[in-house]
């Protein structure tokens, strides 16, 4: 008998090649563990060290931020961090969020849908842990969705980065796909429309204004052609038609400026303070480039910004939450993980 008849006839597929579970893993970008000086440090050493975040040589940028840097900004972080702590979970906000996105949309599939996990790209629980843990399970496919709606170098590709950085130290890769940005998916553009008229519909004055506030960007990462202020554009005029308002009714701005050179303008909180002196003293604030709110929309906004606001004759700044994990949240996850899914095997 010739080994080659009894061979039984080769499948097209490997049993259990492409018949695994899929994964989906959540990547954000990542918090501190605890508000205290050395959690705080750790996490904005990693951070700050990331050569996508900051592109200045290491030679340089290292002995100043292991030195002056990090000796003094933990202290004004862990105090930011503090004032908006949830400490119900001993956690921050922003690690809360994410946690719970995954839970609810676990939630939305069936048991043999895919695994849904999340991670952080700085601090815990990391990506290489977490994608370990979706192979473990079984899944040969991971869906990754960087939580950012616009796409940056600083954010998105430093997920896409750590994903295949983490794939280099493994000897059996699971298929890795990865959601794209999604500035202005339909999902989005709705939950964020409908997030603004219900805070409005909720206050006893309409604001007089409304603000768009994006994260910024340091100008010379857009020169070198970082696309992200394009992108926050087709947020920006997708949330205007949907709302019907025109570039003078719902502004434009960048906010968490971050070093000496110049970032993006208009300048959030410089341009919210000169508001009052033009007779707008009532204003209200949405950060569409963030997914969930954090230091940045809960501290900055909300704390540091308003107070500025008021000191400068304003009466009230409404903070409009971001989509967290409400509904529209996981609608607009579903359809991301839906949209970009493998396709079942034939
Ligand atoms: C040069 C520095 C920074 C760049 C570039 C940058 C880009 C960038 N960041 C986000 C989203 C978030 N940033 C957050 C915090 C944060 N960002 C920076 C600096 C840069 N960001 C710092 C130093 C910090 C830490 C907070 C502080 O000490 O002030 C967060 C929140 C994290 C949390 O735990 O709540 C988010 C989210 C985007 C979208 C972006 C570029 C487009
Ligand atoms: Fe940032
Ligand atoms: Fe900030």
């Amino acid at each position: 008998m010739s080994f080659l008849s009894a061979t039984p006839p080769r499948p097209l597929r490997r049993a259990g090649a492409t018949t695994g579970r899929c994964g989906v893993l959540l990547v954000n970008l990542g918090t501190p563990d605890s508000t205290r000086y050395w959690d705080v440090r750790r996490y904005l050493s990693e951070f700050l060290s990331d050569r996508r975040v900051i592109e200045i040589n290491p030679l340089l940028w290292q002995p100043l931020l292991q030195g002056v840097i990090l000796t003094t900004r933990p202290f004004r972080s862990g105090a930011a961090y503090r004032r908006i702590w949830n400490t119900a979970r001993d956690e921050s906000p922003l690690r809360s969020f994410t946690r719970a996105q995954a839970e609810k949309l676990q939630g939305e599939f069936l048991s043999d849908g895919p695994l849904i996990d999340w991670a952080m790209r700085y601090g815990r629980p990391s990506v290489a842990e977490r994608l370990q843990a979706l192979q473990d399970q079984g899944c040969d496919r991971i869906l990754v969705v960087p939580l950012y709606p616009q796409y940056s170098a600083t954010t998105t590709a430093t997920v896409n980065d750590q994903v295949f950085r983490a794939l280099m130290r493994m000897r059996r890769q699971p298929t890795i796909r990865i959601v794209p940005p999604f500035p202005d998916h339909p999902l989005y553009i709705k939950g964020l429309a409908h997030s603004v008229r219900r805070a409005v519909a909720t206050l006893p004055r309409a604001p007089q204004c409304l603000v768009a506030s994006f994260h910024g960007l340091p100008r010379r990462y857009v020169k070198a052609g970082d696309p992200y202020p394009a992108e926050c554009n087709r947020t920006m005029r997708a949330l205007r038609a949907e709302l019907g308002l025109t570039a003078r009714e719902f502004l434009m701005t960048f906010q968490s400026r971050f070093g000496r050179e110049p970032w993006l303008e208009p300048y959030t909180d410089e341009r919210i303070a000169s508001l009052p002196a033009r007779g707008i003293t009532r204003v209200a604030v949405i950060t569409p480039g963030f997914l969930s709110d954090c230091i940045e929309t809960l501290d900055e906004i909300g704390t540091e910004l308003r107070e500025e606001f008021l000191h400068a004759g304003g009466e009230e700044l409404t903070v409009i939450p971001c989509l967290n994990d409400t509904p529209d949240a996981i609608r607009l996850l579903h359809a991301l993980v839906r949209e970009n899914m493998f396709q079942p095997a034939p």
